[in-house]
């Protein structure tokens, strides 16, 4: 369990974080990526130390309301003692990406062709020449971007340890790719604010149901 620190964030805080949630969850839903329960959302509700308000596990995220995040620490474990409901089993990878990139907003969706894609592409799925490709960040043209793939694992501390294999620090030259497919599973995407996660898991969903589709 991580450090006790619910007084370092106010429930408001946490409550504005789960209204958001709530909002991004709903629309994922929407698209058929949440079903049966799958995918968590979180954001980051403090840096220092680093504090998450993460969906609750095992709801229908179709249906979350304001109150079903839970505040996790690091190490993804809950960091409030008066909330007794378990975080999402995957809050450690959240909280992971969110301290390894920078990122305030951390996505994960079970969408069909992220899973079609890292079964086609076990080595990661090679994109270019789509204009989709600056809505992640990167030139429509003369670059290829490769959305990494990594092996699904139920410890979130070994799924860690894999997405630190095949992150690659954005440099001057070369923007950051802000998604990851984890196989037979999912993926996730992030961002510097909630919509920019959104924005990114929107187009990163888009590219890879293009190149599913045109190489099926
Ligand atoms: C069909 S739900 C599968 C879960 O094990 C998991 O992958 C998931 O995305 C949801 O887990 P949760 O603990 O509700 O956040
Ligand atoms: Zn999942």
């Amino acid at each position: 369990m991580s450090i006790i620190a619910p007084e370092l964030v106010s429930r408001e805080r946490v409550r504005e974080a789960g209204r958001a949630l709530a909002a991004e969850s709903a629309r994922f839903a929407g698209y058929g990526w949440m079903r049966g329960t799958g995918g968590n959302l979180s954001v980051v509700v403090e840096r220092h130390p680093l504090l998450l308000a993460v969906t609750a596990s095992g709801l229908d995220k179709s249906e979350l309301t304001e109150r079903d995040v839970v505040l996790v620490g690091e190490d993804g474990g809950s960091a409030d003692p008066g909330d007794p409901r378990p975080p999402s089993a995957e809050a450690g990878l959240h909280a992971h990406i969110a301290a390894r990139t920078g990122a305030e907003a951390v996505f994960h969706v079970h969408a069909i062709d992220a899973v079609i894609a890292g079964h086609r592409w076990p080595d990661g799925v090679e994109i270019r020449d789509l204009e989709m490709l600056k809505g992640i960040g990167h030139p429509a043209h003369d670059a290829v971007v490769r959305i990494p793939v990594i092996q699904n694992h139920q410890d979130m501390a070994v799924e860690a340890a894999r997405f630190d294999e095949v992150y690659r620090t954005p440099t001057d030259e070369v923007p950051e790719v802000p998604a990851l497919i984890v196989a037979g599973h999912g993926m996730y995407a992030w961002g510097g604010s909630i919509s920019a996660a959104r924005r990114h898991l929107e187009v990163g969903e888009w590219l890879l149901r293009y190149l599913v589709d045109v190489t099926g």
